[in-house]
């Protein structure tokens, strides 16, 4: 099923406010171009304004999705992007210098076993942790003892990360131990812009097993590495991955399949982007870090771009209509099933009542299939025991989320939308009255909220109504729906739809009054099924003047009234997405796509699928889609794209509008072709110099690879796999042969290179046999480093009277709980944890897993392992001892950047670089440039340093 995705931007504290770059509001930014301009404008969830707490960010963003993965077994990705020293780490992983930096890594795990506490069956539930780093295209085992290299390789469910640590926690504090071991275990840059630059994309994984019945889902938080000034290896490789991330999401969004091999990041997102129809159901939260400043004043549109485009990926948009029937929009097929869930659920005396414009999220339950369809937003305009049931039912499921409501009496209750934390459906109201039958949505939404509930429950006659007015909730290019449809409900006497089925995205329109035709009442004993939606005669079209909203986007350059109203057929059953079961588009069990559709021309995937011919009204489409239709285009042009999910119809209209997309080599591939990313476009030799190919493998760490490592290249191509609709992989014939890995890796210091491989600025590198040394990683190569946790035997700086540190694990254990030194941080434990803060220091334990778990099949998108492996269930114990000395950890952490490195003042930036010369940047030595084959790319010379 598509994920259910959610976008939100947080600003750096320390961005520009004079002459910056950016404005924004509540859900929108602006990024203005040198002199003023509008360079682009996007819209969020929500926008979080510079100095935001870290406690809000997580109340926000991820408590609920948290506490959906326990209570429905939703899997859920965070993905923070953005520029370098945007603040992603900070996000995700925290601060160290105070407690309440901590991220939304750490305060996800607090919640999840604060939750835990207190569920019923906590003992049967089990968390294990997964921690690694795509470094160089290579994934590193952070949990590991040593950074170790894992072995990837595709399985049936996906990607197979062999061997891959997965540890069990029992406690918060274990769970604290095991981010701070694999934070010390990451690759940091000291780099001008960010003294500790994370060198490659880091995923921390939580998987939630409930032992009775396996069901499980994993929480994953991803911190995107950005690319840098500094040429190496390990930029190139981020470069690369992130290339590949535009190019699928582009394709996606464009209807094409996308090739996810480009990269190892692609292939780890891949079924969080496009979940095959047999995993559980998944949400993605999209957190784009904003930083304004000068030297990130190009770049900062291109990441906004990207999770943009990610967010139209990641929300469905992608060819996978239901019952086979690839005419119907997906989209309202979509709507129709929530809304039918959603009015079965929250009628009232079914639940659906309650205060005066309350909104409801009306979940469905976690057992039933309609689980398939997630949440949808419900609200009543009746007061809680007035005369008068009315419900309203406006869905708002992805892609119409946030659904906006512009009828001034709802505008409060439109912006509650984008509230984590809706109530949950009022509790039944009993026997609901009838209700005059006259009362259409909009007289009850006006009045409920411009005179109160005391009104409402004054007046027998309905005053005159003005028509509802409501908006098609996604802004232009956003990916969304075109159709935006409100259903009132009065139960016990009337039924009634009021359908605004096409409105141009972003536009007001208006819905006309007294046109529902009123049904028959709904039988009581029925009331839990979804009621029949009535075909209404009388519909009439919305009226083509439609008055623009207010939007942070431009509208779009062609309204496209709908002709006619297509009645509504009745509710089709909901999809189940549980495995196994036999769907209407299940996985498919052979190869679909002989040749890949992403290396068709548009005119030949056109071809292989009749149009749709219901959705082809106007959505406008951005210029990072343009470029996938029609090669590069400047920002701010905007053309009409169709918005159903139909890959005909998006491959149609491409052919139609366009030459062709932008073609360029498909790497691994001789003679084939592919559409080009922006990225790739702008030529840039180096890399263009990563292509995978398996003629020529990746290299691995700073140094040269032993030949007897040469085929153990991650990033060999899957040539003999094939990919389905929805995604899913179809191994066609054996898997590349690979060779082992040796325990140590493969990784083999380059002669009379600096053990620490660092790059000096103040002198000239080393020398190798006479030669130049390479320009390498200033980080110590993988077998140099002690991974190992060891916290100092040092309390955090928060605690007045630290207890003297455990010889065992070296981790302080805090005062007890009350006692003078009891950190005040030390209250946002959940309360479990503060009940056993006093205890013996307790490191992490050995792995009741035995630290390795191959390939083991993925319990929810992810690559997983060890569901088989489980040990048998263990209660989490009130006792269990913590050292949740977070400053202290987390300092300890980043401890991975050299002593070297420390001692090393970063180049300095001019701060006006010369015309002709803005893609360089001030060292004080001359640098050497390697390649990816080990070649010389270059000499910088003394004082610049190539971007
Ligand atoms: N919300 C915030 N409040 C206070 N400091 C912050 C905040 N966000 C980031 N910082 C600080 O800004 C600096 C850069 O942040 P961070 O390392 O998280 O950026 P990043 O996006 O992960 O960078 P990179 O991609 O280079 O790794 C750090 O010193 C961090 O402490």
């Amino acid at each position: 099923m598509a994920s259910a995705t959610r976008s939100f931007c947080v600003i750096h504290p320390e961005s520009e406010s004079a002459g910056s770059e950016i404005s924004y509001d509540r859900s929108c930014l602006s990024v203005h171009a040198h002199g003023g301009a509008s360079h682009g404008e996007f819209r969020f969830d929500r926008v979080f304004a510079p100095g935001s707490s870290q406690e809000l960010l997580f109340e926000e963003v991820a408590r609920e999705r948290v506490t959906g993965a326990i209570e429905h077994f939703t899997g859920a990705l965070f993905l923070a992007l953005g520029a370098s020293g945007s603040g992603k780490t900070f996000t995700v992983t925290g601060g160290a210098k105070r407690f309440a930096d901590r991220g939304l890594a750490p305060r996800s795990l607090s919640a999840l076993f604060e939750v835990l506490s207190q569920h019923p069956e906590r003992d049967e539930f089990e968390l294990s942790i997964s921690f690694y780093e795509v470094y160089k295209e290579v994934v590193i085992d952070l949990l590991a003892d040593r950074r170790q290299r894992v072995a990837v390789h595709d399985g049936a469910d996906g990607l197979v990360l062999e061997g891959l640590t997965r540890e069990r926690v029992d406690t918060e504090s274990d769970a604290y131990q095991l981010l701070f071991r694999g934070d010390s275990n990451r690759h940091f840059e000291r780099l001008p812009l960010n003294p500790e630059t994370s060198r490659g994309h880091v995923f921390f994984e939580v998987h939630l097993v409930h032992s009775p019945t396996a069901r499980c889902a994993s929480l994953t938080f991803a911190d995107l590495a950005a690319g840098v000034s500094l040429q190496n290896q390990a930029t190139l490789a981020i470069a690369k991955g992130l290339d590949a991330l535009r190019a699928v999401a582009e394709a996606l969004s464009a209807g094409y399949e996308p090739f996810y091999d480009a990269s190892v990041l692609t292939q780890l997102l891949r079924p969080w982007l496009q979940p095959c129809t047999g995993v559980p159901q998944s949400t993605v939260t999209l957190i784009s870090q904003v930083r304004s400043r000068p030297s990130s004043r190009a770049e900062l549109p291109e990441w906004l771009e990207l999770a943009e485009l990610l967010r139209r990926a990641a929300r469905g948009c992608r060819a996978e209509p239901l019952a086979g029937d690839d005419t119907v929009c997906y989209e309202v097929e979509l709507e129709r099933q929530a809304l039918a869930q959603a009015s079965a659920r929250c009628l009232p005396g079914e639940g659906g009542a309650g205060p005066v414009g309350a909104l409801g999220r009306c979940d469905a339950s976690p057992a039933s299939p309609s689980a398939a369809v997630p949440a949808a937003w419900a609200f009543s305009a009746q007061p809680t025991g007035g005369p008068c049931g009315a419900s309203g039912v406006a869905v708002a499921r992805p892609p119409w989320e946030p659904l906006a409501l512009v009828q001034p009496a709802w505008q409060g209750h439109a912006a509650q939308r984008a509230q984590p934390d809706p109530p949950a459906c009022p509790a039944s109201s009993g026997q609901a009255p009838a209700c005059p039958a006259e009362w259409p949505l909009a007289g009850q939404a006006e009045r409920a909220g411009a005179a109160g509930a005391a009104a409402l429950e004054a007046t027998t006659v309905p005053p005159p109504m003005p028509p509802i007015r409501a908006a098609s909730p996604s802004p232009p290019g956003a990916g969304g729906g075109s159709a935006v449809s409100l259903h009132s409900w009065s139960p016990g006497s009337c039924v009634k739809a009021l359908s605004a089925p096409q409105a141009a995205p972003g536009h007001e329109f208006e819905v006309p009054r007294g046109s529902s035709a009123v049904g028959p009442p709904p039988p009581v004993a029925s009331r839990n099924a979804p009621p029949a939606l009535q075909p209404q005669a009388s519909y009439q079209p919305p009226p083509p003047a439609l008055q623009p909203q207010t939007s942070c986007q431009p509208p779009p350059p062609a309204l496209q009234p709908q002709a006619s109203y297509q009645p509504l057929p009745a509710p089709i059953p909901l999809q189940a997405p549980a495995p196994g079961h036999a769907g209407p588009a299940p996985c498919p069990s052979g190869p679909q796509w002989p040749q890949h559709p992403q290396r068709r021309s548009a005119p030949e995937a056109a071809g292989s699928k009749a149009a749709d011919p219901g959705c082809g009204h106007g959505r406008p489409l951005s210029d990072s889609r343009q470029s996938v239709l029609h090669g590069p285009v400047f920002s701010g042009a905007m053309r009409v794209a169709t918005p159903c999910h139909n890959l005909a119809s998006r491959a149609a209209a491409a052919a139609a509008s366009a030459p062709g997309p932008a073609l360029g080599p498909v790497p691994g591939h001789a003679g084939q072709q592919q559409p080009l990313s922006p990225h790739a476009q702008r030529a840039n030799p180096q890399l263009q110099g990563l292509a995978p190919d398996p003629s020529t493998p990746e290299p691995v760490g700073s140094g040269h690879r032993s030949p007897a490592h040469r085929g153990d290249v991650p990033l060999q191509r899957r040539s003999n796999a094939y990919y389905g609709p929805g995604g899913c992989p179809q191994p066609q014939g054996p898997q590349p042969h690979r060779q082992p890995l040796s325990p140590q890796g493969s990784f083999v210091p380059a002669a009379g290179v600096h053990p620490a491989g660092t790059f000096s600025p103040h002198g000239v590198p080393a020398m190798a046999g006479g030669q130049p040394a390479q320009l390498r990683s200033s980080v110590p190569p993988p077998h140099a480093v002690a991974p190992q946790w060891a916290p100092p035997a040092r309390a955090v700086s928060r605690s007045p009277s630290p207890q003297p540190a455990q010889a065992s694990s070296g981790a302080a254990p805090w005062p007890p709980v009350g006692a003078p030194g009891w950190p005040a941080a030390a209250r946002s434990f959940s309360p479990q944890t503060r009940a056993s803060i006093g205890g013996t220091a307790h490191g992490s334990a050995a792995s009741p897993y035995g630290a390795q778990c191959a390939n083991a099949r993925a319990c929810s998108p992810g690559p997983m392992c060890g569901a088989e492996q489980r040990p048998p269930a263990r209660a989490y114990s009130a006792a269990a001892p913590v050292s949740p000395t977070w400053a202290h950890g987390h300092a300890q952490a980043r401890r991975s950047v050299s002593p070297m490195e420390r001692s090393v003042p970063p180049p300095r930036v001019p701060q006006h670089p010369a015309p002709g010369v803005e893609a360089m940047r001030r060292a004080p030595a001359p640098l050497l440039l390697q390649g990816d084959a080990g070649g010389l790319l270059g000499r910088a010379p003394a004082g610049q340093v190539y971007l």
